[in-house]
């Protein structure tokens, strides 16, 4: 049998996420048709389907079930993820789960057990940052030796504003979890443990621990400190630096341009994350599609990527609560990963 060439998705979760990765597929990418949709709102995937040219299913199992969808996209909320990671594994079906790949341990365990159960990978998770040409540039330096052995990383993370469901550990849950699967990837090594530190809170927090600074404590020795502030205001900020023991690597500014006037340098700042990783998500996706279309997920953030960031996550909820040093313990490591 030849391998398809045109890879037929169902996305579930047609929200902020679901719709851009929808025009994506449709409209930036080749070899991808999206041609069903789901959402707990009807409404929303029906008026979503018509637009793509889609089927609107009722539920999100139905689409996974169908004949006509190869492989599935699940960016629904968090909580929910593990209900559909689990079904499409169970079909058989490659899956691509946005972040986080669910929202407690034993939900990644239980996804865990059955790809392994199933013997080879089906999912990958939407870390995005992975495919970033800055954080990749990043990456290249580190390992080509130019800044010397790593000590420290220097992170922040700002958002001009989040929506108003956000819950003060959807702070670490939702949006500190890309630095802890992002220093992951960038060092080669597990996090060992986490505190939690936060100043004043900012006049714009509401009921959120906002700003807050992170340390992770990596087993390789490396510290990684991150600030995580979600009411900034100004713009969507990622910021980056290496301390190495030769030299430093930081990431560039992302503005495209740089305008000169009135004795002022001035350069756009992203309004959100759309603006600032558009075209890593495209690159990523297009990643995912080639690897399934090439005959299976391979490469990229998997099961156990969004595992180990999940046990941060949560030792990173714990520090935040406790004030507490929180040491993390990770299951072993299955062969397949
Ligand atoms: N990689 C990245 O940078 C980003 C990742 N995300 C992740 O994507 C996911 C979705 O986030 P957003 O699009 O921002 O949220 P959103 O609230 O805009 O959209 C979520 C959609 O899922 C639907 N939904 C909720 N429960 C469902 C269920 N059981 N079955 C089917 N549909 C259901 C909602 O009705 C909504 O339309 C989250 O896990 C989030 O963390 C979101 C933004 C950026
Ligand atoms: O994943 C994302 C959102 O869900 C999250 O709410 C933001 O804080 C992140 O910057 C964005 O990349």
């Amino acid at each position: 049998m030849t391998a398809p060439t045109t890879l037929r998705v169902g996305v579930i979760g047609t929200g902020m996420i679901g719709r851009d990765h929808i025009r994506r597929m449709t409209t930036v990418l080749s070899g991808l048709a999206v041609v069903a949709v789901a959402d707990v709102d009807p409404t929303v995937a029906e008026r979503v389907a018509a637009e793509a040219g889609a089927v609107a299913f009722p539920d999100g199992l139905d689409l996974i079930a169908a004949d006509s969808v190869d492989a599935v996209l699940v960016c629904s909320w968090g909580g929910t993820h593990e209900r559909y990671v689990l079904a499409a594994i169970a079909a058989g079906k490659p899956v691509f789960c946005e972040k986080p790949l669910a929202t407690t341990e034993k939900a990644c365990l239980r996804i865990m057990a059955a790809e392994v159960a199933h013997g080879s990978r089906l999912v990958q998770v939407g870390y995005m940052r992975r495919y970033d040409a800055a954080y990749l540039a990043m990456k290249q330096t580190l390992e080509s030796g130019a800044i010397g052995a790593p000590l420290m990383m220097h992170c922040a993370h700002r958002n001009a504003g989040v929506p108003a469901f956000y819950e003060p550990e959807n702070t670490i849950t939702d949006t500190a979890v890309h630095e802890i699967d992002m220093v992951r990837w960038m060092f080669g090594s597990e996090i060992a443990a986490v505190r939690v530190l936060r100043p004043r809170a900012s006049r714009n927090a509401g009921d959120l621990p906002d700003p807050m600074l992170i340390v992770l404590e990596l087993a390789n020795g490396v510290l990684v400190d991150v600030e995580i502030s979600v009411n900034v205001r100004y713009g969507y900020d990622i910021r980056g630096e290496i301390l190495g023991e030769d030299g430093t690597v930081s990431l560039g500014d992302p503005g495209l341009i740089s305008v000169r006037r009135a004795g002022r340098v001035a350069t756009p700042v992203p309004a959100d994350w759309r603006d600032r990783f558009g075209s890593t998500y495209d690159v990523e996706l297009r990643a995912w599609a080639d690897s399934v279309l090439g005959g299976g997920v391979s490469g990229g953030p998997g099961t156990w990527d969004g595992y180990a960031a999940a046990v941060v996550s949560d030792a990173a909820v714990r520090a935040l609560r406790t004030g507490e040093r929180i040491e993390v313990t990770l299951a072993e490591r299955p062969g397949l990963y």
